[in-house]
């Protein structure tokens, strides 16, 4: 692996105005580079001396001039991140001392580091599994505390292990499998088909349960798209300013009040929401008002696009046409029916029977004096599937590794049909060796250069 053999150095701090910039140095050469554009401040210290877990003062030279104050890390392989020799140098901040700190970096000998290298490093110098790299992506893009949690628990390798247990017990299986079948005059004990398909049962389960967690973990870490749909004057708005805590749409008593898209992001218990307020729907006549028209059609627009959808009524007043047609269109969507103005409501008004079957969940609220938020609040856990998570279990955190658990997934449901479909122990064999196949795609071990170039592809330069 040519690449691994150069020295290279990027800045590991987000570029723009900052306290100090720290430029990153890996390599077999970082010692040697850097020895030649770093003056020690004190008499008698050189960088070549410089142990591992320590710290020196100088300054950075450019084209032999003497440039910022310079803070050096110094870290000996392989005690380091990549693994390799670093040095992590830090100047102020801003990017023109950093700047010149690359260029100088560069003229003695560095290259500029690709996006993820450091990682790749890491990655290559067996510091780290494939499904911790992708971790270390995730911790950055957390802004989630509890995306931030199950990322840390993907990054301390849980995930690996989780997977490794399905792993091991597979593998089991297989070996035993195979010692049957290839060495039949051998005294292997017979592998009866209730152990054998009760193993791909219980390892199935288990990637089931890794695979069901996954949207729910996408869901702590990025937030979901959230639109509040309805005819006019059912209290979206309403709504949505409880959500925000402020006041931030128009309410009005007046039917159309709302025209345009109003976007907020909300915290709702541990669940981040953007939320879409839109123009209420309802069916408008050719003579109808254009401007109306058109945020009705941006409002339909967006059901499309959501990744909940709260389609809030009016509990007071009998369900009209346009209510039923935003029901039906709501059916087989994770949408949830918000009864609201519960304050005014009376017997006779919304049945909930006849909205029970397009919706997940049905919750009656009162938005103008805050009554059933606890209620709203649960059904969005309950219903995103986050309610269910364990935060401290890891979970899949790449559209990557669920592709490669769906197949093995796939592949176990294969082998168990076939046996059940009464073909022979070979052809469940194949299917086994497929599943283990795409774990082995999952942690990384076997990964192909293309699984590994998909996986950094994303990531940003210096990580
Ligand atoms: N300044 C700095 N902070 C950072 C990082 C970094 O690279 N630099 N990291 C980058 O993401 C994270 C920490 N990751 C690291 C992981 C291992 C080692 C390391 O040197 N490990 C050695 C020594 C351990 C010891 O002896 O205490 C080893 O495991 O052998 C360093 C950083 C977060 N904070
Ligand atoms: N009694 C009662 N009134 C409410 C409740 N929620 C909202 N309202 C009132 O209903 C009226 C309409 O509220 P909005 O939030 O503007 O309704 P909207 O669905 O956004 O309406 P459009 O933007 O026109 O589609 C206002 O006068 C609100 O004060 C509630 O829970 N109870
Ligand atoms: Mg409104």
């Amino acid at each position: 692996m040519e690449h691994l053999h150069t020295t290279i150095c990027a800045l590991a701090t987000p570029p723009g105005e900052g306290g100090i910039a720290t430029v990153r140095v890996s390599g077999p050469d970082a010692y040697g580079i850097v020895g030649k554009i770093f003056a020690p401040v004190r008499q008698g210290k050189s960088v070549a001396d410089a142990k591992g877990y320590t710290a020196m003062l100088g300054h950075y030279l450019l084209h032999g001039a003497e440039m910022d104050e310079c803070v050096a890390l110094f870290f000996r392989a392989p005690h380091s991140y990549t693994g390799e020799d670093v040095i992590e140098l830090s100047v102020h901040g801003g990017t023109a001392m950093a700047d010149g700190l690359l260029e100088a970096l560069i003229t003695a000998g560095c290259a500029p580091a690709g996006p993820g290298e450091f990682t790749r490093r890491a990655l290559e110098n067996g510091r780290m599994s494939l499904t911790q790299a992708e971790a270390v992506m995730e911790v950055i893009a957390a802004n989630g505390r509890q995306g931030a949690a199950l990322a840390k628990s993907a990054l301390d390798g849980r995930l690996a292990k989780r997977i490794g247990k399905i792993q091991t017990a597979l593998q089991t299986l297989n070996a035993h499998l195979t010692a049957w079948v290839d060495y039949p005059e051998e005294d292997v004990p017979e592998l009866s088909d209730a152990a054998f398909v009760g193993t791909l049962t219980e390892q199935k389960a288990a990637l089931d349960a890794l695979i069901s967690g996954y949207s729910a973990g996408a869901v702590l870490r990025h937030g979901v798209d959230c639109v509040l749909l309805g005819r006019p004057n059912v209290g979206k708005s309403t709504l949505l300013n409880l959500l925000a805590g402020f006041d931030r749409a128009i309410v009005t008593p007046v039917a159309g009040t709302t025209r345009d898209i109003v976007e907020q992001a909300v915290q709702l218990g541990s669940v981040r929401l953007n939320l879409f307020d839109t123009a209420g729907v309802r069916e408008v006549g050719a003579d109808g008002d254009a401007i109306e028209a058109e945020g009705i059609r941006r409002s339909w627009r967006k059901l499309d696009e959501a990744g909940l959808v709260l389609a809030v009524f009016d509990a007071a007043q009998p369900l009209s046409d346009d209510d039923l047609e935003l029901a039906r269109r709501c059916q087989g969507r994770p949408a949830i029916a918000v009864l609201n103005k519960q304050d005014l409501a009376g017997e006779t008004d919304v049945p909930r029977g006849t909205l029970e079957p397009y919706f997940k969940k049905i919750v009656p609220m009162c938005a103008r004096d805050a009554v059933g938020l606890q209620a709203l609040t649960d059904a969005v856990a309950d219903l995103l599937g986050t309610a269910q998570l364990d935060p401290e279990a890891a979970q899949l955190c790449s559209a990557r590794q669920l592709a490669a658990a769906t197949r093995a997934r796939d592949a176990l449901a294969e082998a168990i049909a076939a046996r059940q479909n009464g073909f022979g122990l070979d052809a469940a064999a194949v299917c086994l060796t497929d599943a283990l196949q795409a774990l082995f795609d999952l942690t990384g071990e076997n990964a192909s250069d293309a699984t590994i170039e998909e996986v950094f592809e994303t990531f940003c330069v210096g990580k």
